[in-house]
């Protein structure tokens, strides 16, 4: 009885992920079909809080024939673990440096959630000094074995890791603008759900776009194009955009020192790396907020909606409307972002 009942939850919670008509972002989109091509996804920091639900939702994607587990330890175990769930791909697990190359070889699609997380009182800036050589070391060997796929970049601070990361692959002479990307799904899950909370709409239907970049006031929600319309008053707008941009730190804080958001992130990643899959296999209309290279504004990386498809980013979407308060946001988190791109670029070219 039970084994069925949990049967039907995995089968209907895949599906609802995978074979979706909706995204993150809430574009409706094609189904998955039997006879999708063969994609290979590496995640790095494989074994992590947030690597192993990624692991297992990357599983139940139907769009993935190998899926590559790396980390610096811990991998075999999680991959055999993985291995067993009877879906389409075939798992690997990969550990140690001298196992990167075999795990990058031939993928289309490489998410990277390696990296330490913070803790109570951090901002994710902390996490530079660690965090960015762990990225440009990973950014390294992509570019030599897998210098075409996708890169989905999830470890923070993303604001300074993906200029790293576009340096790293500068250098290598194998940078392709439309292949990196800044994973803020997170962000636009969490807009939808308070909205949805707020506004007492069913959550399902909920679309909000999240703009700007991926830490504290760089997180611009912009509830005025937020759908259903809900006319919500200008004080809880102003919560819901708060609450948005401390999401993060309220994980953080719940967690008390056990680290940040694993499993609201692993369900994020899946649909990001889901939405770069379905875009590479050509399905049409597939849009999610991303922090990629941009000139929607002046600032070189930018999170805002982009439309996916063959080759990576298909086009970089523009803002749409602001209200004034969605205005005055925007020009305060210039400066901050702009230090923390600033800061990524620098780390890559003298170290
Ligand atoms: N983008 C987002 O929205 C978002 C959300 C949540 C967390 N994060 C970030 O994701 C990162 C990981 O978080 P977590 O909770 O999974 O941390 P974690 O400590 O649980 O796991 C990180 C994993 O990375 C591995 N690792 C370390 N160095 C590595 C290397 N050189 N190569 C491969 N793997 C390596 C570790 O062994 C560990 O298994 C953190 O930087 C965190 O801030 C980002
Ligand atoms: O807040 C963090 O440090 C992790 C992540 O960026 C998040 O938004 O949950």
């Amino acid at each position: 009885m039970r084994t069925a009942m949990l049967r039907s939850v995995l089968k209907r919670s895949s599906s609802n992920l995978m074979n979706s008509t909706t995204s993150a972002y809430g574009v409706r989109r094609g189904f998955a079909s039997e006879s999708a091509p063969e994609r290979k996804v590496a995640v790095l920091g494989a074994a992590g809080g947030i690597g192993q639900p990624l692991a297992l939702l990357m599983k139940l994607n139907p769009l993935v024939s190998k899926l590559a587990l790396y980390d610096i330890a811990g991998t075999p175990g999680v991959a055999a673990d993985v291995s067993h769930i009877n879906t389409r791909s075939e798992v690997v697990g990969f550990m140690g440096e001298e196992q990167l190359g075999q795990a990058l070889e031939g993928s289309d699609v490489v998410i990277i959630p390696a990296g330490v997380p913070r803790k109570p009182g951090m901002t994710r800036d902390d996490l530079f000094n660690i965090n960015a050589g762990i990225v440009k070391s990973l950014c390294t060997a992509i570019a030599k074995y897998c210098p075409h796929a996708l890169v989905n970049m999830i470890s923070n601070p993303v604001n300074s890791t993906v200029p790293i990361a576009s340096e790293v692959f500068k250098k290598a002479g194998t940078y392709d603008e439309k292949k990196l990307f800044g994973v803020t799904t997170l962000d636009v899950v969490r807009a939808k759900t308070f909205y949805a909370g707020k506004a007492k709409v069913n959550v399902a239907e909920v679309n909000v776009p999240v703009v700007g970049g991926h830490a504290g006031i760089t997180i611009l929600p912009l509830f005025s194009q937020a759908t259903p319309k809900a006319n919500l008053p200008d004080e809880d707008i102003k919560a819901l955009t708060k609450r948005t941009q401390d999401g993060g730190t309220e994980v953080v804080e719940a967690k008390a020192g056990k680290g940040s958001a694993t499993l609201s992130m692993a369900y994020a990643g899946a649909i990001f790396a889901d939405a770069c899959l379905k875009g590479l296999n050509g399905v049409p209309d597939v849009v999610e907020c991303s922090f990629v290279q941009s000139s929607v504004t002046e600032l070189p990386f930018f999170a805002s909606k982009v439309r996916l498809g063959k080759n990576g980013v298909e086009e970089v979407l523009g803002l749409g409307p602001l209200s004034d308060y969605e205005k005055e946001g925007l020009e305060a988190l210039k400066p901050e972002l702009k230090s923390s791109i600033e800061k990524g670029i620098k780390f890559a070219n003298q170290s």
